[in-house]
């Protein structure tokens, strides 16, 4: 079974003269395990085939299918709780953090946790060694008016990998960070694709982090261009 299923995926915003195809029949898998680079040149829909994989973006046309749920056909499929399938299967990581202001960065990562009912003690204890492991270590009791941009995104990232979801969508969760922190970020997302198998999608502009993908999708005019082994785009061939 795959973790993310698209067949004819379109996305139209708006009407008539202001009418924009920002995504153009989308057809591709990704299976569980897999961790996958989008990159594509600004407003080629990149944002648009994250939102509407991750429920929040209804599509206009086509078929979505998560974690072998049919989330999508022609529209939303009728019946569903998308709250709560966000909430089990799926785990964003965007440019805006949304950190709750008056939690600290232990209990912004523990809320998410709580919310699928895991017990305190546990919780505490997922939290911590995710922060740890992405050197936040030291900032476990900070507010996030306290933290720097790149800490509080990194937060954010431990908040969206905590329950291990099943598919994990991240908008450039490197771009505000340096070259340690970012390397840090992809070795994470690589374990929880391998341990977890997770399928990641993960757009991004920064050519320092796309080694570490297994695949690459390419992004033009709303349409996925070029769908490449990642040895075939880097000539690397000591990779995978
Ligand atoms: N809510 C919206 N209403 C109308 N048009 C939109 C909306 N969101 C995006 N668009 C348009 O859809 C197209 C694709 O936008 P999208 O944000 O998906 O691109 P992107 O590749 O993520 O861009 P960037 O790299 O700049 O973030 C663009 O032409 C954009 O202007």
């Amino acid at each position: 079974m795959f973790a993310i299923e698209v067949a004819g995926l379109t996305k139209i915003y708006g009407k008539g003269e202001t009418m924009v195809t920002a995504i153009s029949d989308a057809t591709f898998q990704v299976k569980p395990g897999e961790l996958v680079a989008i990159l594509g040149p600004s407003g080629s829909g990149k944002t648009t085939l994250l939102t509407s994989i991750g429920l929040i973006n209804e599509p206009t046309r086509g078929k979505v299918v998560i974690d072998g749920t049919v989330v999508a056909d022609e529209g939303w499929r009728p019946g569903l709780d998308l709250k709560r399938i966000r909430r089990e299967k799926l785990g964003f990581i965007f440019q805006a953090h949304n950190l709750i202001p008056f939690l600290t960065a232990m209990e912004n990562v523990m809320v998410a946790l709580e919310i699928n009912h895991l017990p305190r003690s546990e919780a505490r204890e997922r939290a911590e060694e995710l922060l740890t492991t992405l050197n936040l270590g030291h900032r476990l009791n900070n507010y996030p008016s306290a933290l720097s941009g790149g800490e509080a995104q990194r937060v954010a990232i431990a908040r969206a990998l905590a329950n291990r979801p099943k598919v994990i969508l991240a908008d450039e969760p490197t771009a505000a960070l340096d070259t340690g922190n970012g390397k840090n970020v992809m070795t994470l997302l690589k374990k929880l694709a391998v341990e977890n198998h997770s399928a990641i999608l993960v757009v991004t502009h920064d050519h320092r982090m796309v080694e570490g993908f297994d695949r690459i999708f390419h992004v033009s005019d709303g349409r996925i261009a070029g769908e490449k082994n990642n040895l075939e785009v880097t000539g690397n061939h000591e990779l995978g």
